[in-house]
């Protein structure tokens, strides 16, 4: 029997994000039926331990050998969703280690028919791979979502909204236009290095795992030289859509290394507000606001130098209802949905794909034991 495909209508999916800043799980519940969003329901965050974040980093840049690796991501999610009742489907975003969509593609690990099996529940998962597959970059896949909880809030302009997780993502959306995947309803790319960097920076200066509220690069000077050797990045001069690998600005680190802490901490702050103008040039038109999501919404000076470069209204998506620790996980939900109904999660104005994509891998909770001819977990 497949339940999903018994319900029609809304349904409630939950969504996970276990993100480029290794902080941890987080899960949350969206009602939708794949094109309107219904209503919210409860999210829950699940922080990986000192150690397990030690795993993690060592994962980065790799691509195969992760099988344990995968065992502690699939343990840490199990444990983040299986308290969280009422789930029809879950949306699995497992833990990106490498991106590399124009060479060998994208590695999320984590496996969804083991999570499928523990948890009783369809899963959708693997969310990146048939886009990038198709020629796409395989991100930002949040962009459908982005539109849909803009029309959601009820906005009625042009809308940008900016994840500052480890690395930055914006989504430009139209809401009056209502299909995400229709000419003109929303275009998307990576902006640059968000926390990463800095988050690093903290980690090899003061073995913390953040600047909290920006408190070290309130006291410190961006370096100018650095922020004019950023706007000659390659980066910057490739056109929309385009996504990053989290290391992708590894030279940051060297280029502040003579830097006082504090004026290393304010030029890798002010390195994400300059990234974001320069990648305001690729909308189709200014968008009315910034609308901020992810960790990054929380640093003041981040937001102050936003402002400040960009000229707009920059807000935390709060500001129209919405929650800014949650988001990507919902999106993940809300994706979940997209893929069962056989919408597509991806267009050529959000990942570079040739068309739209319906991406995503279905795990029926059978499928793990039928692999292994017997029921096993982990
Ligand atoms: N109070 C705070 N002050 C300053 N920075 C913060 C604060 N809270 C969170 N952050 C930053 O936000 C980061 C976490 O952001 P978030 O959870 O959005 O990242 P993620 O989901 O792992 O990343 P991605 O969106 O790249 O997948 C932290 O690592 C930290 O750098
Ligand atoms: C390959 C990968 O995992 N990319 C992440 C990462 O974190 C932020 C940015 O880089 C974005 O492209 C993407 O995540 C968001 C949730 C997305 O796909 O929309």
């Amino acid at each position: 029997m497949i339940r999903y495909a018994l319900k029609e209508g809304p349904v409630w999916a939950l969504g996970t994000m276990s993100g480029t800043s290794l902080d941890g799980v987080d899960a949350a519940l969206v009602l939708t039926d794949g094109q309107d969003i219904h209503g919210f329901g409860v999210g829950a965050y699940r922080p990986y331990e000192e150690d397990e974040r030690e795993t993690l980093r060592a994962a980065l840049g790799r691509w195969d050998g992760l099988e344990q690796v995968a065992r502690l991501v699939e343990g840490a999610h199990l444990e983040c969703l299986a308290p969280i009742p009422g789930a029809d489907v879950v949306g699995f975003h497992g833990q990106t280690t490498a991106h590399d969509p124009g060479g060998r593609g994208t590695c999320q690990i984590g496996d969804g028919a083991r999570l499928a099996h523990a948890l009783d529940l369809p899963v959708v998962w693997d969310f990146r791979s048939a886009d990038v597959a198709a020629g796409g970059q395989g991100a930002p896949l949040a962009p459908f979502f982005h539109h849909a909880a803009l029309r959601y809030a009820g906005i009625e302009e042009p809308t940008a909204i900016l994840n500052l997780g480890g690395v930055g993502n914006l989504t430009w959306a139209d809401p009056r236009i209502k299909g995400p995947a229709e000419p003109g309803a929303c275009m998307a790319f990576d902006t640059g290095p968000a926390n990463a960097p800095l988050n690093d920076l903290m980690r090899a200066r003061r073995g913390l795992d953040l600047d909290a509220e920006g408190a070290l690069a309130a006291g410190g000077t961006p370096d100018a030289a650095v922020l004019e050797r950023l706007r000659r990045d390659p980066f910057f001069a490739l056109p929309a859509p385009k996504s990053l690998d989290r290391d992708a600005f590894a030279w940051l680190a060297d280029a502040v290394a003579t830097l006082s802490d504090a004026d290393a901490a304010a030029t890798l702050t002010a390195v994400v507000a300059e990234s974001v103008k320069l990648g305001l040039r690729l909308c189709p038109e200014m968008p009315a606001r910034i609308l901020v999501t992810g960790g990054g919404r929380l640093n003041p000076v981040m937001m102050v130098g936003l402002r400040r470069v960009t000229n707009l209204a920059v807000e935390p998506v709060e500001e129209i209802g919405l929650d800014g620790d949650m988001l990507e996980a919902q999106a993940f939900g809300y994706l979940a949905v997209r893929v069962l109904r056989g919408l597509p999660t991806s267009a050529p104005a959000t990942t570079g794909a040739p068309r739209p994509i319906c991406g995503g891998r279905v795990s029926e909770p059978g499928d793990f034991s039928a692999r292994l001819g017997q029921s096993a977990w982990p």
